[in-house]
């Protein structure tokens, strides 16, 4: 174990970084989206905010995560980053993190940032939440609640500076019915995985991506250092539907369970006369009517469209999670007490099978009118 961590707490004032991650080059959405978070979370904190990119060839794609905000990026370039590896990235990370010292460290909740976020923390032997929907930093006043609700020594507790300033990593608990607070206050980085499509992408600013200070660190990896080989990259033959980046979504739940074919399709017209995407609850996905790819909730997507579409969906407090920050939301039920309306802009009060077709008939005729 790593004795990394016997530093002092206020050595660890290398800003807050955010772990960037790209895929044959180009940068993954949610990059942009910790960056946007990151630079609110250092201005609070009166920081710094690094982008830490890892690949091959790799420098030409890292000013502009300046223009969402970053100070700088640490860019770390090797042929033998070239494809992701567990133990080749999770090296490099911890080497440059024992260096340059951030207080806090961001990671995409993708399958790499959940494979390589808890590694790392692990490695550098500190803390890490995982899947968080909100952050934030606070001034603690954490050592009453420490002391009569936990089990750590009381000479630990002294030890907590009170003037420290901790990263507040927020995600859901106990299946989605109450959202935890953490914090890490004993050690650094304070680490936390992010899901994807939470946080909301800053505007664009060409002046700030030209600013941004690109980094160099020195680190070494060689191929002894990596105990498994990518030999092919297989892309998913089958295409997934982007439900994160569409600005409309037009979701079915358990309620299209009298006609599946019918209620499917009639999303499917209403989202293609939208120009928008279908989604659905977990109860269709778990029924094997729709592919996991298209669920939206706590353990399915985050979105935030221009326009949500629930189309038999009860409005469970795990399928609200994954949608509620939506711009504008219309729900039809045919039970008027269903949950959904209490966060829906538009409710109709009526049977999908006949609501959805007069819908997509006046969109139409609206449209054919323009
Ligand atoms: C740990 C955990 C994680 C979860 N994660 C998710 C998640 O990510 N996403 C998610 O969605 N759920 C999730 N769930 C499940 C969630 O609790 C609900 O069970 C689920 O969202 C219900 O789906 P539903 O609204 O489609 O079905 P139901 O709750 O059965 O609701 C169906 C609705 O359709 C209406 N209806 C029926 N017929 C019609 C009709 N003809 N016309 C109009 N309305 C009609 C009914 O009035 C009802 O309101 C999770 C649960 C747990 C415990």
């Amino acid at each position: 174990m790593s004795n990394y961590n016997s530093a002092a707490i206020e050595e660890f004032n290398g800003g807050i970084w955010v772990f960037c991650e790209q895929r044959q080059g180009k940068m993954m959405p949610t990059s942009f989206e910790l960056i946007s978070e990151g630079r609110k979370l250092a201005d609070e904190l009166g920081s710094k905010l690094y982008g830490l990119l890892l690949g091959s060839n790799v420098e030409g794609i890292a000013k502009e995560l300046g223009g969402y905000g970053a100070d700088g990026v640490y860019v770390c370039d090797s042929p033998l980053l070239e494809n992701y590896t567990t133990d080749g990235y999770t090296k490099v990370i911890c080497d440059v993190i024992r260096e340059y010292k951030p207080e806090a460290m961001l990671i995409g909740a993708t399958n790499i940032g959940r494979d390589l976020g808890p590694r790392c923390a692990a490695r550098l032997h500190t803390g890490l939440c995982a899947d968080c929907t909100h952050l934030d930093i606070d001034v603690p006043k954490y050592k009453d609640f420490l002391r009569s609700a936990s089990t750590l020594a009381p000479a630990m507790i002294d030890s907590i500076k009170e003037d420290d300033r901790n990263l507040k990593m927020t995600r859901p608990a106990f299946g989605g019915h109450l959202m935890a607070t953490i914090i890490c206050p004993r050690f650094r980085p304070a680490m936390a995985t992010v899901r994807p499509g939470v946080m909301k992408k800053a505007a664009f600013d060409q002046a700030k991506a030209d600013a941004c200070q690109i980094i160099k660190p020195n680190f070494s990896l060689t191929e002894a250092d990596l105990d498994t080989q990518v030999v092919e990259v297989v892309k998913a033959a089958k295409k997934m539907v982007d439900l994160i980046g569409a600005d409309v979504v037009v979701s079915v739940g358990r309620g299209i369970s009298k006609d599946v074919e019918g209620g499917i399709k009639l999303a499917e017209e209403l989202a293609e006369v939208l120009g928008g995407v279908v989604g659905g609850s977990r109860a269709t996905i778990d029924s094997g009517w729709l592919s996991a790819d298209h669920q939206v909730g706590q353990t399915g997507k985050t979105v935030h469209p221009k326009i949500y579409v629930a189309l038999g969906i009860s409005g469970a407090i795990q399928h609200k999670a994954g949608m509620q920050d939506s711009e504008c939301i219309i729900a039809v039920n045919k039970n008027e007490s269903a949950p959904i309306f209490e966060i829906a802009d538009y409710g109709i009060c009526g049977d999908l099978f006949k609501v959805t077709p007069l819908l997509i008939e006046a969109i139409k005729t609206a449209k054919a009118a323009k």
